[in-house]
């Protein structure tokens, strides 16, 4: 299972895929080649005997990816049919474009062209991937609909679909489809696989990514030497970029991950696994209560956050700060909690009415979703009124589970993360 994989922001990824062709090792068009060769791989494990596939390309490289998989797919005996663009795309996907129709003709990308022609095994999503810029309109926002069940059946696509890159339309940053509504039942497009590229993106974790993107498959397009900085055999550094990581542990995901060491993770991850629940929602990881310092010493407060996202606590980690009266802490700020956008502030003194009532909130979420409280993570905050508050509070906010406390602002993330999985129920 991929426990551990790092998750990379979109933006990442483009460095990334510019680092590499920068480096004139690889080039656009063989990752391209790469990664629909990775999808028509993964159709043909699933439906070993060739069919019918109707693949829907959009205006960009995800399009091109599309091609490629439209053209494997015809060299293994697929029936494709190809609904694509009148448009121009970038080099890459333009030649990929070029290839196809030497092999079959490209139909227009709207909904009757879709309807008109015989049910397909499966359909391929390669409309719009990681450039979306904003919400489809028009014709494509019809094509996406339909494929959501708008025509009436919504199962009818669901378990014929396989998404490149992503759902059409999700946005691989938060996991929201932008100008929808975030409830389900939307007519959002529901695929039965996704394969990404290359790694995980917060998208496919948060919102509705988990319940749309369906099994998540992350296919090796050959980047990882530009994703880690390793030392070279003569020690020094290789040219590769290397980001703070952020690491999933849940869900799992469908292919073993050869980068990592898997018995290494399996049993870090043992205690903190959580199946994967259609439906499930960023809560169901659990809540964690941080009580912290004022600005001061809001560096504990920070980590003991970060930690806590890292082992896959819910949406709602808290802090507030006690020491000072409106000196809000800034624990939401962290790296990997904003980037995440999932790290709630409760800001305000605790003895004044605001962090009173931020402290309340907290707790009532704590105490809903069931979650491990880290006590004054800033050494600041063990003396008066908030080390007082914190010892109301905290053991009250878990009344299921031991008090992680006295977490050192240079306490080692792993060190807190420990402390927070041996104290708090498995997320
Ligand atoms: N990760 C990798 O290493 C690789 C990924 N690949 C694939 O490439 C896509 C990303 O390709 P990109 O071209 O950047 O993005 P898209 O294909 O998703 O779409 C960009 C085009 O779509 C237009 N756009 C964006 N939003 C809309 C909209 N709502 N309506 C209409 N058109 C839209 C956008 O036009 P702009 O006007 O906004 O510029 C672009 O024309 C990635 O997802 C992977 O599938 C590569 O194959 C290589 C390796
Ligand atoms: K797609």
């Amino acid at each position: 299972m991929l426990h551990g994989a790092e998750i990379l922001t979109t933006e990442e990824m483009r460095a990334i895929e510019s680092a590499a062709m920068a480096s004139g090792q690889v080039t656009g068009l063989e990752l391209m080649e790469r990664a629909g060769r990775a999808v028509a791989g993964q159709i043909r494990l699933r439906w070993p005997k060739p069919g019918r596939a109707t693949v829907l390309c959009g205006p960009g490289n995800n399009g091109g990816d599309g091609y490629v998989v439209a053209r494997y797919l015809h060299q293994a005996g697929w029936r494709v049919r190809l609904l694509g663009l009148d448009n121009t795309p970038g080099p890459d996907a333009a030649r990929m474009k070029a290839e196809w129709l030497a092999l079959g003709p490209i139909l227009p990308l709207t909904r009757d062209a879709l309807r008109a022609g015989p049910d397909a095994d499966v359909y391929v999503d390669a409309i719009f991937g990681t450039g979306l810029t904003r919400p489809p309109q028009g014709e494509i926002a019809a094509i996406l609909a339909y494929l959501g069940g708008s025509g009436g059946d919504w199962a009818c696509f669901r378990e014929r679909l396989v998404a490149v890159d992503c759902p059409s339309g999700l946005c691989l940053d938060s996991g929201a489809f932008p100008g929808r509504p975030r409830k389900p039942g939307s007519h959002d497009p529901r695929a039965r696989l996704t394969v990404a590229f290359d790694s995980p993106k917060p998208g496919h974790l948060l919102e509705r990514g988990p319940e749309c993107c369906g099994e998540l498959v992350i296919a090796d397009i050959g980047l990882a030497a530009w994703r880690v900085r390793n030392r070279n055999a003569d020690g020094t550094l290789s040219r590769g970029i290397r980001y703070p990581a952020v690491e999933a542990i849940w869900p799992d995901f469908a292919i073993p991950d050869s980068r990592r060491n898997p018995a290494r993770a399996r049993s870090e991850a043992s205690s903190l696994r959580k199946e994967q629940a259609g439906g499930g929602h960023k809560f169901s990881h659990g809540h964690a209560l941080i009580v912290a310092g004022g600005r001061p010493a809001a560096g504990g407060g920070r980590l003991s956050a970060r930690a806590a996202l890292r082992i896959g606590r819910g949406a709602g980690d808290a802090c507030a700060a006690i020491r000072r009266p409106a000196g809000p802490c800034r624990p939401a700020r962290c790296a990997d909690a904003s980037r995440r956008g999932r790290c709630r502030r409760a800001a305000g003194h605790a003895g004044r009415p605001a962090g009173q009532r931020a402290l309340h909130r907290s707790r009532l979420r704590g105490r809903a979703r069931g979650g491990a409280a880290a006590r004054d993570p800033g050494r600041r905050a063990r003396h008066g009124s908030g080390c007082r508050c914190a010892d109301r509070l905290v053991p009250r906010s878990r009344p299921d589970g031991a008090v992680a406390q006295g977490l050192r602002a240079d306490a080692p993330c792993g060190r807190v993360r420990a402390r927070l999985s041996r104290s708090g129920r498995a997320p």
